[in-house]
């Protein structure tokens, strides 16, 4: 399932985000892909002091995960440090699908990819983030500020920028539910419980629904 999140960054914080990475470098982003995904990434990666590298992943990690919609959105276990890209002069990122193992030290497995759009869409031409899925193609170009989240299985690609820059963050997440289709379901569940204890407060139905997610929850969660 593909999901948009909203308002994960105020304009306030986009200025700020911009400013820090105006503290370090962009260079080739070749380097941080798999060998068959190096061919067709002609993005660039940002680069800066390790601790400022540090604390910009960090704060961009409290930003989504506590984000109203995250966690029954991805029902999250561990999240990579986010890397910063931008894409321009006719630079992109070619189909490819993401690693399944991630990181150095602490090696996570992705199921879900996660782009943090960090430039106005009239800012730049071209840039979108396109999923193949069986012969359909979806497109996106959101706002600066807001999310998408995809299962990280999809095939997908970056169209060439060719006016302005495409700036963004990306990381990965391993979910306690590895499939995106349990995800959904529980995800559903996990929604009518609460329009349930909205529209008629805490009865019958609220348990029941509550009793089935978390009763699949336990059968599908990996610890
Ligand atoms: O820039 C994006 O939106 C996605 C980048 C991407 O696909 C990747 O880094 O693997
Ligand atoms: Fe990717």
């Amino acid at each position: 399932m593909i999901t948009i999140l909203e308002n994960v960054l105020s304009e306030d914080e986009l200025k700020q985000i911009h400013q820090t990475l105006s503290r370090g470098k962009f260079h080739a982003g070749d380097e941080t892909a798999g060998w068959a995904a190096k061919s067709v990434k002609k993005n660039l990666q940002w680069y800066a002091d390790p601790e400022l590298e540090t604390d910009l992943s960090n704060t961009m990690a409290t930003k989504l995960v506590t984000h109203p919609d995250f966690a029954t959105t991805t029902y999250a276990k561990k999240i990579a440090p986010f890397l910063f890209s931008e894409s321009k002069d006719s630079g992109g990122y070619g189909n490819h699908v993401d690693d399944a193992l991630m990181g150095a030290d602490s090696i996570i497995r992705s199921d879900i990819s996660c782009t943090i759009f960090l430039s106005d869409p009239k800012d730049y031409s071209g840039g979108e983030l396109v999923f193949s899925i069986g012969a359909q193609a979806l497109s996106y170009k959101l706002s600066a500020g807001q999310a998408i989240i995809y299962p990280s299985t999809t095939l997908h690609r970056v169209e060439p920028v060719t006016e302005g820059v495409r700036s963004v963050a990306v990381t990965w997440l391993e979910s306690y539910v590895r499939d995106t289709e349990k995800r959904g379901i529980l995800g559903d569940l996990d929604l009518a419980r609460r329009n349930i204890m909205t529209t008629q407060g805490k009865n019958s139905a609220f348990d029941q629904v509550s009793r089935s997610h978390a009763n699949l929850l336990r059968l599908w969660a990996e610890t």
